[in-house]
């Protein structure tokens, strides 16, 4: 008599055998521990098969008419890339070549008929098991790649106001210097300051501080048409725009619209002596990067340029270049 193991999970195992006697005694061993058999007598139907129900094990003969199990096993593991279905030989060959040339088409074990019920249920276990390990290897694996994603868009990301932080501007900067260098394209950087915001802090709160700097951040980003310009948060209520492919004029034009979309947003400051509304203060620089030019360059006239803005009235972009006062020029354009 067959011996039983012990409560066996139930497995759906794919028998591919040409001799329905094997099949038919081996379905009738499965099926008595609770297993779900499916059967196919030949290569073809075989890979049907296990394409439409993708079984947990496969027990495979050797020897069939037409293709062989070497070659349907092949063919399996091409039809599940990244995927591992256990597949077990069984033959009447018991030679070590015949063992080698198994393992080495694919299989995981090779059984010699007329196999044991008692081996069976071994291996299949001893296969269930590995399945399940290697299961819970691609889960883990999966969770620490998500897990990777959601550190590296933490590490770039600003938390507050959802825009690139200090770190991820720095590599844009150099990589967009570098881009600027090879193709002897000139490149802008905007550093941009909340005019007052302490006051702003002081009267209406943290709270609505943040509210704020979310909303100027919101419009920065709507100011950033081209795909390849980008805005920042450089920190507390100072934020970064890297425009490349943009000239002194460009940028001076940039920064008009930018003037006119804060004051179009009109965000009420509570005590502002500049005005009503949220204003913006500007640092302008624009190169056409030669071996000297460095980022930390950049940040430095950007820099300069908008400790002028804040010393001249504020509500204004210079640029480090042209030292030319944007909000002035601004006026005397609605002026004309
Ligand atoms: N609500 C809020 N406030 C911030 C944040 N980061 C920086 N600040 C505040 O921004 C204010 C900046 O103040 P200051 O550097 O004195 O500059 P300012 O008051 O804007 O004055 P000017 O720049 O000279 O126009 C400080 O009160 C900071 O606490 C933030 O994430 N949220």
């Amino acid at each position: 008599m067959s011996p039983t193991p012990s409560t066996p999970a139930p497995l759906t195992i794919l028998i591919v055998d040409d001799q329905s006697a094997t099949r038919v005694a081996l379905t009738a061993e499965l099926d008595r521990v609770g297993h779900r058999v499916l059967e196919a007598d030949s290569a073809s139907w075989a890979l049907e098969l296990f394409r439409r129900y993708r079984p947990d094990i496969v027990l495979m003969d050797v020897e069939m008419p037409g293709q062989d199990g070497y070659w349907t096993a092949r063919e399996m593991r091409a039809a599940e890339p990244g995927g591992w279905t256990p597949i077990i030989f069984l033959s009447q060959f018991n030679q070590a070549a015949d063992v080698w040339k198994g393992i080495e088409s694919g299989g995981d074990d090779y059984l010699v008929k007329p196999v044991s019920p008692m081996i069976l249920h071994a291996k299949l276990r001893a296969m269930q098991r590995l399945a399940q390990m290697r299961q819970r290897l691609v889960k883990m694996s999966e969770e620490l790649r998500t897990a990777n994603a959601q550190l590296e868009k933490l590490s770039t990301v600003d938390a507050l106001t959802g825009l690139m932080n200090r770190r991820a501007l720095d590599a844009r900067l150099q990589q967009e210097l570098e881009l600027a260098r090879r193709e002897a394209k000139p490149l802008t950087l905007v550093l941009c300051d909340v005019d007052h915001f302490k006051r702003y802090n002081d009267t209406a709160g943290h709270v609505a501080g943040d509210a704020c700097l979310r909303r100027v951040a919101q419009l920065l980003k709507e100011t950033c048409r081209r795909p390849s310009d980008c805005a920042g948060r450089y920190g507390g209520e100072e934020f970064a725009l890297v425009l490349p492919n943009t000239p002194r004029s460009g940028a001076m034009t940039y920064a008009r619209a930018l003037i006119r979309t804060i004051e179009l947003a009109a965000i009420p400051h509570p005590d502002s002596p500049t005005g009503a509304s949220i204003t913006l203060s500007g640092g302008i620089t624009t190169c056409l990067p030669d071996e000297s030019t460095s980022a930390e360059g950049l940040i430095l006239r950007a820099d300069d340029a908008l400790y002028n803005a804040k010393s001249t009235g504020r509500n204004r972009f210079f640029s480090y270049e042209m030292q030319m006062d944007t909000e002035e020029q601004r006026r005397r354009t609605s002026a004309s």
